[in-house]
Formats: C-alpha cells, structure tokens, sequence
C-alpha cells in the first residue's frame, strides 16, 4: 500500500493505494480548521485501519502535500509515531526531473503541482486543472507539460461564508444548485447567484484561457466540490477526486534513491493518447472534434512520462 497525504485548507485526506490492484482502495478524511488533536488521530486512524483491516506493515511508502504550513510538523510526527517511517514532503525541489515545471516552485502550492503531473501523466498533453476546494483553481500546464500559469479565487463555500460573515442580514445557505436562475427569496437569491454564477464563471474562465492560449486543451476537475455544480458536467473531459492524492504518489515515486538515476514510474495506460480519435473531448467552442488531430497542436512529448495511471 503507498499512502497520500493531502493537507488542504478544509480537509486533511489520507488515501491509500493498493499497487497489486493499482487503484486507490480507501480514503479517510479529518478536518483540516481548528486544531487537532495527534492522539485523536492516532486513535481514528487505528480503528479505521483496523476496521478496513490495512495492515500498518503493508505500507510501502508515504508521500505528504500541505499547503498549511503548521500542518506540516505535526503530520510527519504523526507518520513516525504510527506508521514508523517520515513521509516524503513534496516541495519545490520534488519538481526537478518531474516534466510538469513551475517558474516559482517554491511559491505554488503543492497540491496544485500534484495535480498537474497527475493531470499531465494522463493526457499527455495541455490541460486546465479546475480544484473545486477552500480556493477554486485553474491551473494551466502547457503541451510540453510546463505550468503556464494559475488563477485562484475564493471556493464555493468561501464564496458563500464570505457573503455571511460580511453582511448583517445574509445566512449561511446549503450549496444546492436550484432549479431556477432567478431568485425569489433570500436563500434562493444566494444558491442562485453563487451555483450559476460559478458555473458561468467556470465555463468562461476555461473559454477565456483556451482563447488566449490558441489551442484547446484537457479539462480535468477535482476537489471536494467538483460535484455540485452538475451543469458544469460536459465541460469537464475528467472529474477524479483522486488527482492530487495520485500527483502526490507519482512525484514522491519520481524522486532518486540514493545512487539512482531519477525515473518516472510508469503505469498502466488506461486513457488512449491524444490524438487517439477514442479519447473524449469537451464540449464549447473549443471541444476538438472526435477524429481531428489533436497531435499536431501538442507536439514534444516527454518519451519517459507515463502514458496514465490507473484510478478507479
Ligand atoms: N463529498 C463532499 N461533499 C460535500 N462537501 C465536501 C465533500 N468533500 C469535501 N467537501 C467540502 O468541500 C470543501 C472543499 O473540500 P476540499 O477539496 O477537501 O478542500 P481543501 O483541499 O481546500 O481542504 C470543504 O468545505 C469540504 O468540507
Ligand atoms: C491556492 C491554494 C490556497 C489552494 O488550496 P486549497 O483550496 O486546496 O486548500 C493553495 O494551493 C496555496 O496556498 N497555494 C499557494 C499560492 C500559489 O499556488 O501560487
Ligand atoms: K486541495
């Protein structure tokens, strides 16, 4: 079993990932706010595994993203304590011999880097990752897997508890998506504005950044909320809420033992390549059309990346 430790701004996400059936097999998750306790975890953790019946010996490695700095300490004690070995904690050194590059890798996050090498490990070619989690974020890895750029903004739920803790008449609403559009009481005002609203800012964000850039690329959602704005659905060529925790496996396998040259693991295909007619594409006025080369706009394909790994 490796074991991936996402620590976002809401959650803390422990997966674990079988590698005979190469599928991510369990994931508990804590919250991520206030403090926590270790002994807590200790305890949660030991009946889940129990309960689950993973064995702490079958673990192999442990790969550790945080972008909650204080998260960071507590977390790897926690690793030694229980599972008897240090994680590997990704930062901007993880990235070198990785094809996914940043020009400030020790400025963005983490988890945003997993998930473009996750992102890029399986379509092997230019993509937008939109993470739906505290932030919402698009993040741009050109064709030659480079990341070209990253947009943050506040999350739907932020969004939502922003409008409550800043105004004196407006409550904290459930995000469901309504049917209509068009407000007819206080609540309703809120779900409406801010599920359409985000769904026409994801829409033309991705329409926005496909435009600058000239060619279409592969859109991949992720994150806790990924779900919930369901008109959002044709959009998106791939929603795995596992793609930060597989960017954490692939990059921590990616880094050189001692006395190793640096390799890619490679994994089983299980997505055609681009340029595949099979492969699915988008809808908007970008969506590539079934058959149409998609090759010809992404040339320069790393020859040691992996073709995709296995998920589900
Ligand atoms: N399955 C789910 N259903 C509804 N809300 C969820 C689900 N998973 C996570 N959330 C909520 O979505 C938000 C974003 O979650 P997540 O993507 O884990 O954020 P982060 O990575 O910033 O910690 C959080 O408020 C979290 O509580
Ligand atoms: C943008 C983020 C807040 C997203 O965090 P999340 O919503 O997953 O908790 C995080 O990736 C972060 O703190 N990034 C550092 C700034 C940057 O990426 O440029
Ligand atoms: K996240």
């Amino acid at each position: 079993m490796f074991l991936s430790i996402d620590a976002g701004n809401s959650n803390v996400v422990f997966a674990f990932y079988d590698e005979q059936q190469q599928r991510w097999t369990h994931e508990y998750r804590i919250s991520s706010q206030g403090g926590f306790s270790l002994a807590k975890l200790e305890k949660e953790m030991h009946l889940y595994m129990l309960e689950h019946r993973i064995g702490r010996d079958t673990l192999t490695a442990i790969g550790f993203s945080s972008v909650v700095p204080e998260r960071i300490e507590p977390l790897e004690d926690f690793c030694r304590r229980f599972f008897g070995r240090s994680p590997y904690l990704i930062q901007g050194s993880s990235y070198a011999g990785l094809p996914v590059k940043t020009t400030k890798p020790d400025e963005i996050g983490t988890d945003l880097m997993c998930n473009a090498v996750a992102a890029y490990a399986r379509f092997l070619g230019p993509c937008i990752i939109v993470d739906f989690g505290t932030a919402l974020t698009f993040t741009v890895v050109g064709p030659e897997g480079q990341i070209m750029g990253v947009n943050i903004l506040p999350g739907l739920k932020t969004a939502i508890r922003a409008l409550f803790t800043d105004t004196a008449k407006l409550p904290e609403v459930a995000l469901e998506l309504p049917t209509s559009a068009i407000g007819k009481d206080t609540v309703h005002s809120i779900q409406a504005g801010v599920l359409y609203g985000y769904t026409s800012l994801v829409k033309g964000m991705l329409q926005t950044i496909q435009e600058e850039l000239g060619y279409r690329c592969s859109i991949v959602a992720t994150g806790g909320l990924s779900s919930i704005l369901h008109p959002l659905a044709g959009s998106f060529d791939l929603t795995d809420r596992y793609l930060t925790l597989e960017g954490i496996r692939l990059i921590t396998l990616a880094q050189p033992k001692k006395n190793k040259a640096p390799t890619f693991p490679r994994t089983q295909s299980a997505v055609p390549a681009p340029g595949n007619p099979n492969r699915r594409f988008g809808s908007g006025p970008f969506a590539a059309k079934r058959g149409q080369s998609f090759r010809a706009q992404t040339p320069g394909k790393s020859p040691t990346w992996p073709s995709r790994s296995h998920i589900n």
